[in-house]
């Protein structure tokens, strides 16, 4: 086997993103030796070998941003080179060499995952514009992952925390569902995690890679859904400045989650049923329909079927979206669950804190298991957050924990608010929420209307809340 060749057109550790790293594999003479000339006059650093064998060596000992093969070559052939390289590494991406006759070869490295082929003999100015294209496409795929890192962040990790009885069931339809492409109905009071559950199905599926977009129905004035999950044509209304992709487009090869789909307004229930029923979807002011490939999951803490009989949901719409219910139990109804959520939340709010640490006192476990959680994990969530800020040193005892939850106090029903000394006005705001949404069964629209606020703004406060801690 012979030693590959390493040309760089400038030395030093940080390349910019249009600088690449190349492995160029050709058995011609001529074509390594221009090659080894070429590539670093165009910005990149080149690594050349003369057969199969030595790249795949080379790609064994290195990473590259992108290799260059020919197909015909001896020994080892540009197709079998690409295969063992998306094996050692998929993200580097591969560009075919070939002669006009192995056309459908080359038609084959694509099928293998190949980027693009070039035909010999290949203009220098094709093969700087290709490796543009190469250079262009992996910054944004470096964009896209630095945006996927970031969201995580924001919104933790899928992971769905709890092993009771009925979280394992929850667990178990997850499972079943997923790699199917059925439309999922999550039904749960407000904060048990229906989005997560969401979250998880889209994960399990085959649709994982592609995009999982989120649009809460309840949040949006009416005027503006039809757009936000259609798209509309520049022109199409007073203040369409712009032409507007939908969340259906946006999401396709993916998963669109509809949550709060009680809140979606009857004429928008219509549209709805039909693109489920046709997969094809139409810009508000366009004519053409044209098919998307969307899986769909429904969420909602209201009774479909009592909305049905009060003429405030469809009915057809509602059996097209319940072909698989995933129903998440209160916290209340899985107070098991409590010590490891609450965990879970401690070390996502802190990073830093040691496998082996003691989290909970036994009493402040026994406080938090004695509490009826009408806002279920979300209101958890923000009582852990509370205790991390107050917790200097693990573990969080009863007196971390916020006022109502008084040591030794019995909690049954909502929490009641006792002002016993100094609390932040964000938290009179986000326990008068909870006492609403409590005192209405998670009914939001009840909650809002009692609060005096609207929808949308309880929605905001909401998200809010949650921004809050995940910042
Ligand atoms: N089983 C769980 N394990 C870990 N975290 C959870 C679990 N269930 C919920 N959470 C967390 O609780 C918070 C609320 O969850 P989520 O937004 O999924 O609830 P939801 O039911 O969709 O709420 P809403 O009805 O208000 O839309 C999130 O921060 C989520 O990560």
């Amino acid at each position: 086997m012979k030693e590959p060749s390493r040309m760089d057109s400038a030395k030093g550790d940080t390349r910019p993103p249009s600088r690449l790293k190349i492995l160029f594999a050709d058995d011609e003479l001529s074509l390594q030796e221009l090659m080894s000339i070429e590539l670093p006059r165009m910005g990149h650093e080149v690594t050349v070998c003369p057969d199969g064998p030595t790249a795949v060596a080379a790609l064994e000992r290195n990473s590259y941003d992108c290799i260059i093969v020919d197909l015909d070559m001896p020994g080892m052939s540009g197709i079998q080179v690409i295969g063992k390289c998306k094996e050692l590494s998929p993200d580097t991406d591969a560009v075919v060499l070939t002669g006009k006759a192995s056309f459908e070869t080359a038609r084959d490295a694509l099928r293998f995952g190949a980027f693009d082929y070039l035909t010999k003999p290949c203009k220098l100015v094709d093969l700087k514009g290709l490796l543009l294209r190469v250079a262009v496409k992996r910054e944004w795929v470096n964009k896209c992952k630095a945006l996927k890192h970031q969201l995580e962040r924001v919104q933790g990790k899928t992971e769905l925390v709890g092993d009771s009885p009925s979280m394992a069931k929850v667990k178990k339809l997850i499972e079943k569902v997923a790699p199917t492409s059925s439309t999922v109905l999550i039904l749960g009071e407000t904060g048990t995690g229906k989005e997560l559950v969401a979250r998880a199905v889209h994960q399990h599926s085959l649709r994982r890679e592609a995009p999982f977009v989120a649009i809460n129905c309840g949040a949006l004035p009416e005027a503006l859904i039809e757009s936000e999950l259609f798209g509309h044509r520049k022109g199409a209304f007073t203040g369409a400045d712009e032409h507007r992709t939908g969340l259906f487009e946006v999401a396709h090869g993916g998963t669109i989650f509809l949550d709060e789909i009680g809140e979606l307004p009857k004429s928008m229930q219509a549209k709805l049923l039909r693109v489920l029923e046709s997969g094809e979807i139409r810009r508000v002011g366009d004519n053409t329909a044209f098919v998307v490939d969307v899986r769909v999951i429904c969420a909602t803490h209201r009774q479909l079927p009592d909305m049905v009989e009060t003429g405030d949901f469809r009915e057809d719409l509602m059996y097209r979206i319940n072909t698989f219910e995933i129903h998440i139990p209160a916290l209340r109804e899985r107070i098991d669950d409590v010590p490891e959520i609450a965990g879970h939340l401690f070390r996502r709010f802190r990073p830093t804190l040691k496998s082996g640490d003691e989290l909970f006192t036994p009493d402040a476990i026994d406080l938090l298991q004695k509490h009826s959680w009408p806002g279920n994990v979300r209101e958890l969530a923000n009582v852990i957050e509370h205790a991390t800020i107050l917790c200097d040193q693990p573990p969080i005892s009863p007196e971390h924990l916020p006022q109502r939850f008084g040591a030794g106090r019995k909690s049954s029903g909502p929490p009641k608010l006792k002002i016993v000394s100094p609390i932040s006005l964000r938290e009179l705001e986000n326990h008068a929420i909870l006492e609403a949404l409590d005192r209405h069964q998670g009914n939001k629209p009840a909650a809002a209307d009692e609060l005096g606020i609207s929808l949308k703004t309880l929605y905001n406060k909401l998200s809010q809340t949650q921004l809050d801690k995940a910042g």
